[in-house]
């Protein structure tokens, strides 16, 4: 096992009708920051359950944080908090819109006004405004963790960015908030959260056993209960998907474990350029990703096909090879593409994806840092169908 350290401090309030619980969680006479995207909280309601739980603390609002959040739409929110000089920022939202009020958070009491390359070096304001986050999209586990992917359509990038002290204070995660959701954001949510465990987990075999079993359990529930979720987005279905989509990355599986993001990297750079839904540029670099790579995950790859699966395979080479087939089928199913074909009038060019990974100084992926520019053009060759 990795050395690591595992601290998770979010106060997770999860189950129908928990945003009324919104009063316990924030101190008499808070002034509330409500941060939010398009406008599909004013919608479904959720915005006003929101404003009525909260009725007698300090409000203002900023709407209009864009799906994989802006920067400078991030920089011009931070102008108005510390306007409004206020004192949480409550995100109400997807990971969209949770990663930007992460950001946020430091953005507003950093004394630099353009803080992009002193937080991408790792360098955060010592005290940030405490986040509260409201899920209605069960995707990234943003809501109880360290991290906020942002991107900047002036530097033309999208990368992440991990501060400890981002970890949202509480996460109200009520099931209820995803009747909304349309088959497409169903589908991309179940299958982010599906990459995310696998990336923590089809690596180089550890000695792990606990990390292991619990990604397992994960990827079991998500593949009997994300079809369930397309199909009739029942209230078991959504809270069994938002229950695993938050334990995906919360942090607990990776704990001591090695990790292999390339898929969420190459994603990233497919993001920047052509706009492709995050969850989608997963289901297309992946099994591609992994038909490469199978040989030196071809251990972990043998036991997610028979410990996920139930692949009966006695040899480990075709058991791997047969986890990847039902993987792809998967995604598939899921509404996700699986080829370029798929993500048709989108042509992916393979010089632009890696010369976008370079810039985003993303060189050498992989849980050995072994997967090379020119292993990505070929990882992006095979999507081609
Ligand atoms: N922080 C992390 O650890 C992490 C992990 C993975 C991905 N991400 C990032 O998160 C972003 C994607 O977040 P996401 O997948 O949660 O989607 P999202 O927040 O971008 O939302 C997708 C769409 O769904 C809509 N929506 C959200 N909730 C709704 C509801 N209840 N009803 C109707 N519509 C609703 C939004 O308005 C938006 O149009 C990407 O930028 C991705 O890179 C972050």
């Amino acid at each position: 096992m990795l050395k690591f350290e595992f601290k998770n401090p979010t106060r997770i309030v999860f189950g129908e009708g928990q945003i009324a619980a919104l009063r316990s969680l924030i101190l008499p006479g808070r002034r509330v920051f409500i941060l939010y995207g398009g406008g599909s909280i004013k919608r479904n309601g959720v915005y006003d359950q929101v404003v009525h739980a909260l009725a007698g603390y300090t409000l203002t609002e900023f709407g209009g944080i864009e799906v994989n959040p802006h920067y400078e739409t991030i920089l011009r929110a931070a102008e108005a908090a510390r306007t409004s000089d206020a004192d949480l920022i409550l995100a109400v939202g997807g990971g969209s819109v949770i990663d930007a009020a992460k950001f946020l958070a430091s953005a507003v009491t950093a004394t630099d006004r353009d803080p992009w390359d002193n937080f991408a070096a790792g360098n955060y304001p010592r005290e940030i405004l405490p986040i509260g986050c409201i899920l209605t999209l069960p995707a990234t586990g943003s809501e109880s963790n360290a991290v906020s992917v942002i991107s900047s359509t002036v530097r033309n990038l999208k990368i992440p960015f991990a501060n400890e002290a981002a970890r949202p204070t509480f996460a109200i995660m009520d099931p209820s908030t995803m009747a909304s959701l349309d088959k497409r954001q169903l589908g991309n949510g179940v299958v982010d959260a599906f990459t995310h465990v696998v990336e923590q987990y089809l690596t180089v075999p550890g000695n792990t056993p606990v990390q292991y079993g619990f990604s397992e359990v994960l990827l079991r529930t998500l593949i009997e209960w994300g079809p369930k979720l397309l199909d009739d987005n029942s209230p078991e279905a959504r809270e069994n998907v938002m229950w695993a989509a938050n334990q995906a990355l919360n942090g607990l599986i990776g704990a001591g474990v090695s990790q292999d993001w390339s898929t969420h990297m190459i994603g990233h750079a497919i993001t920047a350029l052509y706009g492709l839904d995050h969850a989608r540029t997963l289901s297309l670099v992946m099994p591609s990703l992994l038909r490469f790579k199978a040989s030196t995950k071809q251990m972990m790859l043998a036991r997610y096909g028979r410990n996920v699966w139930g692949v009966t395979a006695a040899d480990d080479k075709t058991a791997a090879e047969e986890a990847i087939d039902l993987t792809e089928d998967f995604f598939h199913r899921m509404g996700l593409p699986v080829k370029t074909a798929d993500i048709a009038p989108i042509e992916i060019s393979t010089d632009d994806v890696v010369a976008q990974l370079q810039r985003a100084g993303h060189v050498q992926l992989g849980e050995m840092a072994d997967i090379t520019p020119t292993q990505v053009r070929e990882i992006l060759a095979h999507t081609a169908g």
